[in-house]
């Protein structure tokens, strides 16, 4: 088709052109460059436009390009080392690299940060709507000097299936590759133990509890909990030392050498045993922080088969601690058990297995804990509330090497947590950490003392667990006096209660028992 061209008294211009709307709006923008409009005609346009046309098919070939150059490079000029996602170097490198990225990084994975909520509205951080957003930065390349030297980082980032995965934390979910120029894979396995030295030392101040991952495939980072010092947890001051001088002479590396040489089996074993809320898991937790431990949680009953069991120790790494929660759950096999006609009437009632009740058996645990496969280094301690359900088989030396009794708080106990509440540090610090201006009334330390001994008189022997105390003292945080002078009241209710037994509930702002 031919175009129409006009003359016009102010000279040649288009009319009716199918450019005439482009090459309008063209003519706006050079206008802002102080081109005039005589300066564009129709085969600059035509030009431009087929610049702009060629333009994506270009950066598709200078990319190719460039992935074949890349893989040349990585063929003959870099030594690298690849780490699996999920393992717990991949997380430390990725950490690093996150925290020494450019300033202005643009990409960033955000996904809802369940169990943190909004640190300025405690009460609206408790709302599901109200949850902090996490974002990691997100890449699939990255260039960096390390020690003088020019490292690439490469995790296969958009492509894998991690970013689907409901445990995805935006860190270490991707198989990452480190290179660096050169023939030896040396500068890139320092760079690997900066990162985990740098790791570690941001994560000294907490213990990490790894927990089995929904479908129960793997282990992932379940909390990272603030270290618990064990002065927080009470309970008989001796058999504290006695377990503390126990384990670290177990951890002691001379230990180790003495057990090889031997040829004994390097394995530790520790049964927590007592009543609800008498500190078993904080005992558990309070020592993995105290030696620097991470921490893995297997709750009993909720195992679903003996090869789950193995397979869940097979991941165990070699120095940490587990965590066998609610032990007695086991499945018993025996057919004799001398002291516990209660599972054997359950037994015999075949099918109706008690929902707390696990699905893996004793001989399957035996197994994971000094079978041919289990691995050495590791401390395995045991929780129950019921150690007379326990077979003999399991809490035998060697399996269990010392048994720690975790009972209801004596008045010592009583008096050391009271002081632990109100020293005017502990005062000082939570009220520094509240906005606004300071609440609890702080006494000093003598006053503390002296109130803490009436208050431990009030307490009798053996009858509340630290964690109905600790309830108590959550109504009386603002104030040692006045804590000091509720509990005579508090413990006459809660004996009282306890007579009555029952549950308890309200109706019509009356209290009844079930
Ligand atoms: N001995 C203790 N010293 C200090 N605090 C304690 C102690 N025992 C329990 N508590 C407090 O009570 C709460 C429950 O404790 P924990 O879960 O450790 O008890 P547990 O014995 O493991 O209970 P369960 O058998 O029900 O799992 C925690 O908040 C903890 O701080």
């Amino acid at each position: 088709m031919s175009l129409l061209h006009q003359s016009h008294l102010h000279g040649e211009r288009l009319l009716i052109d199918p450019w005439a709307h482009g090459t309008g709006i063209m003519r706006a923008v050079l206008a802002r460059f102080n081109w005039t409009a005589s300066d564009l005609d129709i085969t600059h346009v035509g030009s431009i436009i087929a610049i702009i046309g060629a333009a994506p098919a270009g950066w598709r070939l200078l990319r190719s390009a460039w992935h074949e150059t890349y893989g040349w490079i990585r063929q003959f000029f870099l030594a690298s080392v690849t780490v699996p996602g999920g393992d717990p170097v991949n997380k430390n490198c990725v950490k690093w690299l996150a925290s020494n990225r450019p300033r202005h990084h643009r990409a960033f994975t955000g996904r809802t940060e369940i169990g943190r909520g909004d640190a300025t509205d405690r009460a609206a951080s408790l709302k599901k709507t109200r949850r902090a957003v996490q974002y990691a930065p997100h890449w699939d390349s990255r260039w960096f000097w390390f020690n003088g030297r020019l490292f690439v980082a490469t995790r296969d980032n958009f492509s894998s299936s991690a970013m689907s995965d409901p445990a995805y934390d935006g860190v270490g979910g991707e198989e990452l590759t480190i290179s660096c120029f050169g023939w030896s894979i040396e500068p890139v396995q320092t760079f690997i133990e900066v990162a985990r030295e740098w790791a570690d030392r941001q994560t000294q101040y907490f213990v990490i509890i790894y927990g089995r991952d929904r479908y129960g495939m793997s282990w992932q980072p379940k909390t990272r909990k603030p270290i618990r010092l064990l002065d927080t947890v009470h309970f008989d001051d001796s058999v504290k030392q006695e377990l503390l001088d126990d384990v670290r002479n177990y951890l002691d590396p001379r230990t180790q050498r003495r057990y090889q040489s031997r040829s004994m089996p390097y394995r530790r074993g520790y049964l927590f045993y007592g009543p609800p809320g008498t500190g078993k898991s904080s005992l558990s937790t309070a020592l993995a922080g105290e030696f620097g431990l991470d921490l893995y949680e297997v709750k009993v009953p909720s195992i679903a088969s003996d090869s789950d069991l193995e397979q869940m120790f097979q991941e165990i790494p070699p120095q940490c601690i587990v965590l066998l929660e609610d032990i007695d759950a086991v499945w018993i096999e025996r057919t004799s058990r001398s002291h516990s006609p209660d599972r054997r009437s359950e037994r015999s009632s075949g099918s109706d297995r008690d929902h707390s009740r696990s699905n893996c058996t004793l001989s399957g645990l035996l197994n994971v804990l000094d079978g041919v496969g289990s691995q050495e280094g590791r401390i395995v301690i045991m929780t129950t509330n019921k150690p007379e359900l326990l077979d003999p088989a399991l809490v035998r030396p060697g399996r269990v090497d010392m048994k720690v009794f975790l009972g209801n708080i004596t008045p010592a106990s009583a008096e050391q947590m009271f002081v632990r509440m109100f020293s005017p540090d502990e005062l000082a610090r939570s009220d520094n950490a509240k906005s606004g201006p300071q609440r609890g009334v702080v006494v000093d330390m003598d006053e503390v003392r002296s109130l803490a001994r009436d208050f431990a008189k009030a307490i009798p022997d053996n009858s509340f667990t630290p964690s109905q105390l600790q309830g108590f003292f959550q109504l009386y945080l603002d104030s040692a006096h006045a804590a000091a002078e509720g509990i005579a009241s508090w413990v006459e209710k809660e004996v009282a209660r306890q007579v009555e037994g029952g549950f308890e509930f309200l109706e019509n702002g009356i209290v009844k028992r079930l």
